[in-house]
């Protein structure tokens, strides 16, 4: 099946932003959640929504009319982080490939999010390499391959998401194929207040 699909994780705490959920908070008159749905919705088939169940009906309400079938993947039990939250949505996947990318990263540029996809025939991931950081968290994973290795990196204990990556055939898209096919804002994520506001700016600009 060749259907693409992107898996959004906000199952998160938004601690460093404050007693709100980054994922729904107001961005320059959207929420978070939904400029990042809207971005990858036209190189995607599905959209699955990783998050707590609590979350669920104020995340649905942002994302009301995004113009693909959205799917909700709820955590089993909360705050067991990023990687338990990446195996559920990748579970709940029903095609082959998955996008996976925070719900932190309002800039996320979709013809890179279509490269990415495009180098993963024959490969369990596509893993952009920017700078030092793996950037697993705006990657392409074939679904079950990853859900398993991360399944099993939990059971081993493993909290860094490049564990699972690494038992994988993984492709690194490196800095200078980042430069050329990706605008350099599309791993930028918003944690803070501060950061909110920045990103406002340019947003209205
Ligand atoms: N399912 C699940 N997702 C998580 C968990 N922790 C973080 N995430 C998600 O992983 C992504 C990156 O995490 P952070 O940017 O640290 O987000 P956060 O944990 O909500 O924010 P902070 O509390 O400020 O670190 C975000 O999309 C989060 O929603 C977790 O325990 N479970
Ligand atoms: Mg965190």
């Amino acid at each position: 099946m060749s259907e693409r699909t992107a898996v959004v994780l906000a199952g998160g705490r938004s601690t460093r932003f404050g007693d709100e959920d980054k994922a729904v908070a107001d961005l320059a008159g959207t929420p978070m959640i939904r400029r990042v749905v809207d971005r990858v919705a036209p190189v995607v088939d599905a959209v699955v929504i990783n998050c707590r169940a609590e979350q669920t009906p104020a995340i649905r309400e942002a994302l009301d009319g995004v113009g693909r079938p959205v799917t909700f993947a709820e955590d089993e039990s909360p705050d067991e982080g990023p990687m338990a939250g990446m195996a559920t949505g990748l579970r709940a996947v029903a095609g082959e490939y998955a996008f996976v990318v925070a719900c932190d990263m309002p800039f996320v540029d979709p013809e890179f999010v279509d490269y990415l996809f495009e180098r993963a025939p024959g490969h369990e991931a596509v893993v952009p390499r920017p700078e030092q950081w793996f950037e697993t968290t705006h990657a392409v994973y074939r679904a079950a391959a990853m859900a398993e290795a991360c399944e099993a990196a939990l059971d081993a204990g493993e909290e860094r998401i490049v564990a699972p990556l690494f038992e994988l055939d993984f492709v690194v898209v490196d800095a200078e194929a980042v430069r050329e096919h990706g605008h350099r804002r599309t791993f930028e994520n918003c944690n803070t207040r501060e950061d909110f506001a920045d990103a406002e700016r340019r947003l209205r600009d």
